[in-house]
């Protein structure tokens, strides 16, 4: 089977919990399921995570766990009947005195006091990723007074933007607190901080994971128009995370769409370059809600994102609320192992004049040049205990695949996320280390990735324990006999 290398994070909700679903997921493609804290209770997301940790156990593969923290973003609560449509011309009021769970065709509460304070007549509020949008008319009594400029449906806890930015509080909530335990306690992978301002925001959210006791690596959601106001202030948010999210859905509200797709390139370029992984998030393949067959906008847009080297691509509402999550997941699949066969997904240019400042670094990017390079080789293989090494070697343009060989369940489930990387148990700690090459080889013959007579580039450290470890490389060629 054609290994992909770009991977699908799949949201899971409501469409996606039942065992028979979480594992048609998996078998679809989905390389790490993303637990959005926006909605559901912890009990529900509990039970998710368990059922993915259980399924992807029984089918012997490594899917990582992202739990993606609310943040300060503002939504409104919930309707008696849980959804309303609005149409074009309706006066419509957002209210922060109204019973939260009460809302209807006129009015719906909102717990975000300073709305009333912070907006303004003329003012306009975007709700649902821009779906909708609303006009202000005027502010009295905690309430927005609003028209309805863009109609649509209209569903419980849908977030709220103004347009040009600047509506949102402190970063990390209460919630968020709370949230970060619960990803400590199902020893995620990865957890996404939501319209983090700078550096700052993401190095508090680390403190919390640490002091919970979770090694979760970070990713920061770009999602702010201030994120993306200057390349330092990118910059330092990117330096401060392990992974970056091009979080189109609230991004594209706050700067427009006409000023989105560039930045989604620069982004995944600059992350590219500072050794982080990066995911493309939001309606990639909107109408596959509805719909079993992507657009051919979708398509391209996903082949795109491929092409310009993400390492993940993200299914949201698709996945978590859509008619259609399995075949979602197959569509993008099917269009990530297209778009990696043009010559564009292979050839590197990577950091050809820049100097590399860490020995692993310059072990596994030279690693990944000599691959490239030399016909023979088939398989890149990291034995890895962080996951770093294979990240810095996935930065690079390659069509080779890179093994990481991790004793370490969490480092498996980690490299699920990156760009070309597959993950294999491996665990050298009891061997002679005179063995260990030849049993890493002799596993990816039992998984049937390299024959005799193919080369293969192997990487290790002289400890196993230490992240940044890695300070050698080995060229050789399966079936000779090793000393
Ligand atoms: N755990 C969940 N429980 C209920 N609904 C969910 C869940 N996750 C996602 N959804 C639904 O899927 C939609 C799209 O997912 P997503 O993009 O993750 O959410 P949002 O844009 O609201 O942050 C959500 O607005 C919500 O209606
Ligand atoms: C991924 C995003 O965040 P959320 O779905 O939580 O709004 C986004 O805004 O694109
Ligand atoms: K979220
Ligand atoms: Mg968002």
């Amino acid at each position: 089977m054609t290994l992909r290398r770009t991977k699908i994070v799949a949201t899971l909700g409501p469409a996606s919990s039942t065992p028979e679903r979480i594992e048609a997921l998996i078998k679809a493609g989905m390389n790490v399921a993303r637990l959005n804290f926006s909605h559901g209770s912890h009990d529900e997301h509990r039970e998710r995570a368990r059922l993915v940790r259980e399924i992807a156990e029984r089918l012997g593969v490594h899917v990582a766990l992202l739990g993606d923290l609310q943040g300060p973003k503002i939504r409104i609560a919930r309707f008696t009947d849980g959804r309303i449509h609005l149409n074009v011309g309706d006066r419509f009021r957002l209210s922060t005195t109204h019973p939260l769970d009460e809302g209807n065709q006129q009015v719906v509460g909102i717990d975000y006091p300073a709305l009333v304070t912070d907006c303004h007549p003329g003012d306009e509020l975007l709700l649902d990723d821009g779906r909708i949008v609303l006009q202000i008319d005027s502010i009295a009594d905690g309430e927005a007074v609003c028209t309805v400029t863009a109609g649509g449906d209209l569903s419980n806890h849908k977030g709220i933007n103004r347009r040009g930015g600047g509506l949102s509080a402190a970063a990390l909530t209460d919630k968020d607190r709370a949230d970060i335990v619960l990803a400590a306690e199902l020893e995620m992978e990865y957890v996404a901080v939501s319209f983090p301002r700078d550096a700052r925001d993401m190095d508090q959210a680390r403190t919390l994971l640490v002091d919970a006791g979770s090694q979760a690596w970070l990713v920061a959601k770009i999602e702010r128009a201030e994120a993306v106001a200057d390349e330092a202030a990118l910059d330092s948010l990117i330096d401060a995370s392990d992974a970056v999210m091009v979080a189109r859905g609230d991004l594209g509200v706050e700067i427009g769409d006409a000023e989105l797709v560039g930045i989604q390139k620069t982004i995944i370029d600059r992350a590219r370059r500072k050794n982080k992984a990066v995911i493309t998030a939001t309606q990639m393949m909107e109408s596959m809600i509805n719909s079993p067959l992507p657009t051919r906008a979708e398509v391209s847009d996903v082949a795109n994102a491929a092409l310009d080297y993400t390492d993940a691509v993200m299914l949201s509402g698709e996945s978590a609320a859509g008619d259609f999550p399995v075949e979602a997941v197959a569509a993008m699949h099917r269009v990530c192992l297209g778009a990696e066969k043009h010559p564009t997904s292979q050839q590197s240019g990577h950091r050809l004049h820049i100097p590399f400042s860490r020995c692993d670094e310059t072990i596994a990017l030279a690693a990944m040049y000599a691959a490239n390079h030399f016909p023979g080789v088939t398989a890149v293989v990291s034995l890895t205990e962080s996951g770093y090494t294979p990240l810095i070697m996935s930065r690079i343009r390659s069509h080779l695949p890179i093994f990481a060989l991790s004793p370490n369940r969490q480092t498996l489930g980690r490299v699920a996320l990156m760009r070309g990387v597959h993950s294999i148990a491996f665990n050298p700690a009891d061997l002679p280390s005179s063995d260990v090459n030849q049993r890493a080889i002799d596993t990816l013959l039992d998984g049937g990735h390299v024959k005799p007579g193919d080369w293969v580039i192997i990487t290790k450290g002289d400890v196993y324990n230490s992240r940044g470890g890695t300070n050698s490389m080995k060229l050789l060629q399966v079936g000779e006999q090793l000393v």
